[in-house]
């Protein structure tokens, strides 16, 4: 029987909440073997980032040559990556070694505020990154910096994932997590939408639920599922999550991976 997998480039979160160790969980979960490829340490929990310890590119690169050289991932996670050389060296690895259903998660800033990608690698990674992905999963202040525009609304929404859509010429998943009475995400690609309508479940502890929905479609991706049923299906895992009412930590807690994982 085939096995499916699916790598991580990503940051790694001590708390656990997070960055690889979230991915870990959720690809693990959907069933899939996971693998992870570490871009940064970092120090943080759920109140915030202490402090950022970059890998070297040139650590990077041999992480990704060993994963690619052994075990092909059939699909690829992309979070955290905070300078311009360590989204170059990713860039250059993905196209030698061809790698298929890339999802990138262009994160920004955590939860609690902090910066995760210094500013003058933006546009590194719309540059060399975004064409390389099949999805890309920005948030809404996230895709107000890419679009230059304002969102308030879900017409804002639809505008500003169809500049970003249309610049880069990718798929964007525009992630409504940051309304206030919503938790609706838009689908824009190639001139068709799609909404993906959710619950808003009332909690604070949302920590990692960009990780975990980015994680979830390049599992089901990596399962030979089409972009809307991954997205469909990493859109009900997140809600299940977030209602299992786990509450660890004195911020922004993190997700319950499996329904027995509450204190509700
Ligand atoms: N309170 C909530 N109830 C239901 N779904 C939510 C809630 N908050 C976020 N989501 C969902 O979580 C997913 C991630 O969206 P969000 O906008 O929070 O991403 P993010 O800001 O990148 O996450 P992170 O906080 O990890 O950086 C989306 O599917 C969004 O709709
Ligand atoms: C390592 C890492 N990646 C992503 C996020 C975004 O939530 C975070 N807080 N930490």
């Amino acid at each position: 029987m085939k096995v499916h997998t699916a790598l991580s480039i990503a940051g790694s979160d001590c708390s656990g909440g997070a960055g690889i160790q979230a991915d870990l969980k959720t690809m693990t979960m959907q069933g899939v073997y996971a693998m992870s490829a570490i871009t940064a340490l970092t120090a943080q929990n759920t109140t915030g980032v202490r402090a950022i310890q970059e890998v070297s590119p040139e650590f990077l690169g041999q992480q990704l040559d060993a994963i690619f050289e052994d075990i092909t991932p059939d699909a690829v996670k992309i979070g955290m990556v905070a300078s311009g050389e360590l989204i170059h060296v990713i860039a250059e690895k993905l196209r030698q070694y061809g790698a298929v259903n890339v999802v990138l998660d262009p994160v920004m800033v955590a939860t609690s505020g902090a910066p995760l990608l210094k500013t003058d690698a933006v546009q590194a990674l719309t540059e060399e990154l975004f064409p390389l992905a099949l999805l890309v999963t920005p948030n809404i202040p996230e895709a107000e910096l890419l679009s230059g525009l304002t969102i308030h609304t879900e017409e804002d929404m639809l505008r500003a994932a169809e500049s970003i859509g249309n610049r880069y010429d990718c798929a964007v998943l525009l992630k409504g997590g940051h309304r206030v009475n919503e938790a609706n995400d838009l689908l824009y690609r190639q001139g068709t939408v799609q909404w993906f309508r959710g619950e808003r479940i009332w909690t604070e502890n949302t920590h990692g639920t960009g990780c975990t929905l980015s994680s979830t479609i390049a599992a089901n991706l990596a399962k030979g599922f089409s972009l809307a049923e991954s997205v469909e299906r990493a859109k009900a895992y997140l809600t299940g999550a977030l209602k299992a009412g786990l509450d660890l930590g004195k911020g922004s807690g993190p997700l319950a991976h499996f329904y027995g994982l509450t204190n509700a």
